[in-house]
């Protein structure tokens, strides 16, 4: 018996339409007749154990079959199949309005959202059109009784189905590809299209004689099945040549949303080192996408691995998918399980921890800083590390500097360096008065840092070289300045002179006879205002867009050379005067070109004519 007749009236032939609008994707028809293929040979698991299949299984693979000289790709599987009257109702009707709907919902589309939607939907049964420019399907039901069906189509609407004998159970899909893809009849393109998206499929699927999956990928088997060496293979599998994992997190919810996968901490070195896209997410292990954005929190995308969800939509657009209620109690979901993996690291293993923080610690900053959830829980085991090499948590370093470094307002003042050896004399300086220095190095540390001068109580954070040390902190005692008001008006001058420079604003101050004669400092908030300009923070920024360098230029009026300028002719004073001040910039490593040459200059003369 044959019947033909058209899968719809009413509908325009929307073949065309998928063809030319999928251009970019038409890779997929591989992935969603293969899925197919694996839904059909699960179903007839399933009646299997439900005891509505009685019959045989036999050996259940899905087979990828090629041949070129006929220009045919075949995908067999042992499922369930189909009776004509199934096809009817599954191919001609369900599926094909399925595509329609596809096609009405991508014609509206922007460019790019076609992009995103095409990476995201499978186009069903119908993707088979992208390549194929004639499809059938023979089919045989595992219901008893029933005749085996041949279905054709030509990419028009029309169709034709008629009874065959098929010695099997279960489906054939025979493309016949279209003169315009020639690129799917190589061997080796069809094989990178299984791996990519097929890798992890539950049902062996064959392709030229070999087994091209894994069955049971490991984030679909209970965490106490499996050792560090089955995580760190399955990682080495998923990115070959990259350096071992620190740790990972195993998910798996099945209420109110279904997920499960495993997630790297990966080792990085520095933020320019941040890989994103590495989280590759499935459906029921078909590889849909590496672009997580939006199901992922933005921080967490630092991380790598699967994660698998049947729950997240992916037949919706980008911006209804960052509202869906489900995408987000996965992203709540998946911080708060990584927070929880961070806590137990730090309390289990505190000194693992601490040898790892290089590498985790931006990640926990970043998350801090752009997540409040992962702030709260991560405030307890973020770690900062101080000059000498030594870690606290943001409690321990409170507790342990606030008996020192509290200034005459009760306010806790933080001292940190942004590099160490840069800022040597200063650092020396603020251990010399018993202070503690913490090391701040990163970009996103100034970031951090205004972070916490918001959620700590009374707390300020001044880099070492903010101001002379004495007001670094200031406390309520004050060194006495032995110097007249006349002579520090002369002193003030006669160094203003021997610098004249408009950024250079000279005071004179009391320090301790035992620092240095003249320091230079920036003030913190002068310094913080122009990191903000130069890493281009915000628009109110933009009128500090002309900001000069601004220096304070620390006249000690205790130190004996402050002595000895005074009394000099004022010659031999302009000249002291500029060496003190040459010898704080070189300190701070400010003394560059011709300034440098004339001090090396200056210092041979001096020292020679002693
Ligand atoms: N190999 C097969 N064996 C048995 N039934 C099949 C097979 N392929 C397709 N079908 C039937 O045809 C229907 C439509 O398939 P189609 O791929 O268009 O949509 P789908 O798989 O339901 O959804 P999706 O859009 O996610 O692919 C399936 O639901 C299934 O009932």
């Amino acid at each position: 018996m044959q019947e033909t007749g058209s899968i719809s009236i009413h509908t325009e032939n929307i073949f065309p339409i998928i063809k030319k609008f999928l251009y970019s994707d038409h890779e997929i028809f591989l992935r969603e007749l293969v899925s197919n293929a694996v839904d059909a040979t699960q179903k007839l698991k399933s009646l299997a154990q439900l005891g509505e299949f009685k019959g045989e299984l036999g050996e259940l693979k899905v087979r990828v079959t090629l041949d070129k000289e006929a220009r045919k790709i075949t995908i067999s599987d042992r499922g369930l199949g189909m009776t004509g009257e199934e096809i009817k109702k599954y191919i001609n009707q369900i599926a094909f309005s399925g595509a329609t709907e596809f096609v009405e919902k991508y014609k509206e589309k922007d460019a790019a959202t076609k992009d995103q939607i095409i990476g995201q939907f499978g186009l069903g049964f119908y993707s088979a059109f992208m390549v194929a420019d004639q499809v059938e399907i023979f089919s045989q039901s595992y219901k008893e009784g029933t005749e085996g069906a041949h279905w054709t189509c030509d990419g028009s609407t029309e169709f034709t189905l008629e009874t065959t004998e098929k010695a099997e159970r279960g489906t054939d899909v025979v493309l016949h590809v279209a003169a315009d893809s020639d690129e799917f009849l190589e061997e080796a393109r069809l094989r990178t299209i299984l791996t990519k998206y097929c890798k992890f499929l539950p049902i062996e699927i064959e392709f030229e004689g070999t087994v091209i999956n894994q069955t049971q990928p490991i984030w679909t088997k209970q965490p106490a099945e499996l050792t560090d060496e089955d995580y760190t293979k399955f990682y080495q599998e998923l990115y070959p040549f990259s350096e071992a994992p620190l740790f990972w997190i195993h998910l798996n919810v099945d209420y109110p949303f279904n997920l499960t996968g495993i997630l790297y901490f990966p080792k990085v070195k520095d933020e320019l080192q941040f890989q994103r896209n590495k989280i590759q997410l499935y459906s029921r292990q078909v590889f849909i996408t590496d672009e997580v954005k939006d199901v992922v929190p933005e921080f967490l995308m630092l991380l790598h691995g699967v994660i698998d969800s049947p729950d997240i939509p992916l037949n919706v657009s980008r911006s209804f998918l960052q509202a869906d209620a489900a995408v987000r109690k996965i992203n709540t979901y998946i911080t708060k399980k990584v927070a929880d993996k961070l806590g137990e690291l730090f309390r289990k293993d505190r000194t693992g921890y601490e040898q790892k923080w290089s590498d985790i610690g931006l990640f926990v900053k970043y998350g801090m800083l752009s997540d409040e959830k992962f702030y709260e829980k991560a405030k307890d085991f973020v770690l900062v590390q101080n000059v000498g090499g030594k870690f606290f948590t943001l409690n321990e370093y409170q507790e342990s500097v606030q008996a020192n470094q509290k200034d005459k307002n009760e306010q806790l003042v933080i001292l940190y360096t942004t590099d160490a050896e840069a800022q040597h004399g200063y650092v020396v300086a603020a251990q010399d008065r018993g202070y503690d220095v913490l090391q701040l190095e990163a970009v996103l540390d100034s970031h951090f840092i205004g972070q916490l001068e918001q959620k700590l109580e009374k707390t300020t954070f001044k880099r070492v070289d903010a101001d002379t040390i004495g007001k670094l902190i200031e406390k309520d005692e004050t060194t006495a300045s032995v110097l007249s008001d006349d002579d520090k008006t002369r002193l003030q001058e006669l160094f203003a002179k021997a610098i004249s420079n408009e950024q250079m604003h000279v005071q004179v101050d009391a320090l301790s006879p035992q620092e240095a004669p003249v320091i230079i400092t920036m003030p913190e908030f002068m310094r913080r205002m122009k990191d903000m300009q130069r890493t281009g923070g915000g628009g109110g920024m933009a009128m500090f867009g002309s900001l000069p360098d601004s220096y304070t230029v620390s006249v000690n009026a205790n130190h004996a050379i402050t002595q000895r300028v005074l009394q000099a002719d004022e010659e031999s004073a302009l000249k002291l005067a500029r060496q003190s001040f040459d010898l704080a910039l070189l300190s701070q490593n400010m003394l560059k070109g011709e300034a440098l040459t004339a001090f090396i200059k200056l210092s041979t003369h001096l020292l020679s004519a002693e």
